[in-house]
């Protein structure tokens, strides 16, 4: 392993991190001044050990800059070289949460060594002694420690604890000897165990200030998914519903051309359908539990058909107790629709598709009585305008009207027939897989931006995590977040309110270390306390 010796002067230029590695890296990038102004970058004050530790204990981290935002987000331990002279070395080492160095560091006899905890909880092990009897100092360095100091000659671990980042400030004064190293080299004062791994091959350097931006870096993995798909586009949207979406697409979205609400073209699939008598399906029920997605489809669904903007209501709003409100509020909802039709002079497939969504249809489509109050006959009024909208004299083809319900066996059998709203969808209670993928949408965005720590990584993908206490000595833990035990019994919406929570207290204790929304950081343990908020408010 040969450290990379390349120096990098413009602020403005952020090395990208291999995403892939947890392998500790070590890279040269000379953006001293960004992080203490001028102080320390006289190297007079860097021979007087007094004068580094006032510094030191005066520094400020500057949160909001670029470099910093950088070395957050690095998936690997990382050791950044600030500055380098046979006389001292000053390194910034930063840990993602929950992650060790690969092998310890070692510095000459003699060195001595200041060490300020910019950032996150991180515990340094003093490994000495034979390497058979170990004995370990634990000392935990938290944020309001002052410099830290140790004598070089001795084999010293870190460990990030599963709190975030954890961001180390270092400066190695060496001994005024021959002996004292010109240059980290292999071996010297650090060894990492990455010779089997060039460096040159994870480094590439981009301009934050270019188009090629750090975020573009991240984005990558994602331009490899390919086009999307009808199905994956529903998927990243809306989890443990595929049998559903299945249906849906073979059912309403294959049967209904795809007409583009800003497409001036008539595709040749639509004509043909239509003369081919198959006329695409108007009405779609969904009905199941509260929060478990249906309106999320719904408005998927409108998406992905490139309709008009949709046309939500809620079935008690159409009833209105003027005498011809009601009437009036369906005939609005109605209205676009009808209108659009009649500007391509009753050619449907030249018309974007319009979609009206009726939440709780149950309270207007319920079975019929046979009283006679006004209520009813409001009611009655209000169906049978609807019913000939979707397939009566004056039915309107460019229109799909989803109907949404908790209670299907309220609905009156007239609604359910073919040609009305005459595919059903059950929409249940997300399973244990279900779970997991809707946790991984909401858990998406803040995952990407390496929000979560590596433990709440794998409890979502139900894989066991290895935590390294010590070098050499590993713990596995296994925790899924999906498991009956941790969220059974919790509806799409509880895990979308589930993470809000999570997120909630992440960012609360972000907002006391001072870091605002740049520090926000989300723990297995924030997670397992939102979960104790969620069952008690469910209760
Ligand atoms: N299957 C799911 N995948 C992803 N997110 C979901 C899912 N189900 C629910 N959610 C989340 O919960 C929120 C509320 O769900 P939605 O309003 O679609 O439920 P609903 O079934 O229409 O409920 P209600 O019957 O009470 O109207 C959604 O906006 C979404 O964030």
């Amino acid at each position: 392993f040969s450290l990379q010796k390349r120096t990098h002067r413009n602020s403005s230029i952020l090395p990208a991190v291999s995403r892939t590695t947890t392998r500790c890296e070590v890279i040269h990038y000379d953006a001293w001044s960004l992080l203490s102004g001028d102080n320390l970058t006289q190297e007079d004050s860097l021979n007087d050990p007094e004068q580094v530790q006032l510094m030191l204990d005066q520094m400020q981290v500057p949160t909001e800059s670029p470099w910093w935002q950088w070395m957050k987000a690095t998936p690997c331990p990382l050791i950044v070289i600030w500055s380098q002279s046979p006389r001292y070395i000053c390194r910034v080492i930063v840990l993602p949460s929950g992650t060790s160095l690969t092998s310890p560091l070692r510095e000459p006899e003699g060195t001595f060594i200041m060490t300020k905890l910019l950032m996150g909880v991180v515990s340094q092990e003093d490994l000495s002694g034979r390497r058979q009897q170990q004995t370990r100092q634990n000392e935990l360095l938290s944020k309001e420690s002052t410099t830290w100091t140790t004598p070089g000659g001795k084999d010293r671990m870190f460990h990030a604890m599963d709190m975030g980042t954890g961001v180390l400030f270092e400066v190695l004064l060496f001994p005024s000897s021959p002996s004292a190293p010109a240059t980290l080299s292999t071996g010297d004062n650090m060894c990492l165990n990455s010779a089997d791994w060039p460096i040159e091959q994870r480094l590439h350097f981009q301009s934050s200030s270019t188009k090629e931006s750090k975020d573009e870096i991240i984005e990558q993995d994602e331009a490899q998914v390919g086009a999307s798909s009808i199905h994956t586009e529903f998927q990243a949207a809306l989890g443990g519903l595929q049998p559903q979406i299945d249906t849906i697409v073979r059912r309403v979205l294959e049967g209904r051309v795809l007409l583009r609400s800003n497409s001036s073209t008539t595709p040749m699939e639509a004509r043909e359908l239509v003369s081919l008598g198959l006329v695409p399906v108007r009405g779609l029920l969904l009905y199941g539990p509260p929060g478990c997605g249906k309106t999320a489809l719904a408005r998927e669904l409108s998406r992905i058909l490139r309709a008009r903007e949709p046309k939500i209501v809620a079935a008690p709003e159409l009833l209105d107790r003027w005498v011809g409100g009601s009437e009036k509020k369906v005939r609005a909802l109605f209205q676009d629709a009808e209108a659009e039709l009649a500007a391509c002079s009753g050619d449907a497939t030249n018309s974007a598709l319009h979609v009206i969504v009726i939440d709780e249809i149950d309270a207007v489509f319920r079975k019929r009585t046979s009283s006679e109050d006004s209520g009813e006959s409001t009611r009655s009024s209000v169906v049978n305008q609807i019913l000939t909208k979707l397939d009566g004299v004056q039915a309107i083809p460019n229109v799909l009207l989803i109907g949404m319900t908790n209670r299907k066996e309220l609905l009156d059998e007239a609604l359910l027939r073919p040609g009305r709203l005459e595919v059903q969808i059950e929409i249940p209670m997300p399973s244990r897989e279900g779970r997991r993928e809707i946790l991984a949408i909401h858990f998406a965005a803040l995952r990407k931006n390496h929000r979560l720590c590596p433990r709440l990584c794998a409890a979502l993908d139900g894989t066991s995590y290895e935590n390294q206490t010590f070098w050499r000595r590993t713990e596995k833990s296994t925790y899924d977040l999906a498991s009956n035990r941790a969220t059974g019994g919790f509806s799409g919406a509880d895990l979308a309110g589930l993470v809000r929570c999570a997120a909630s207290i992440g960012f609360a204790k972000a907002r006391k270390d001072g870091t605002g929304v740049s520090g926000l950081f989300i723990t297995l343990d924030d997670v397992q306390q939102a979960l104790v908020e969620m069952r008690k408010s469910k209760a």
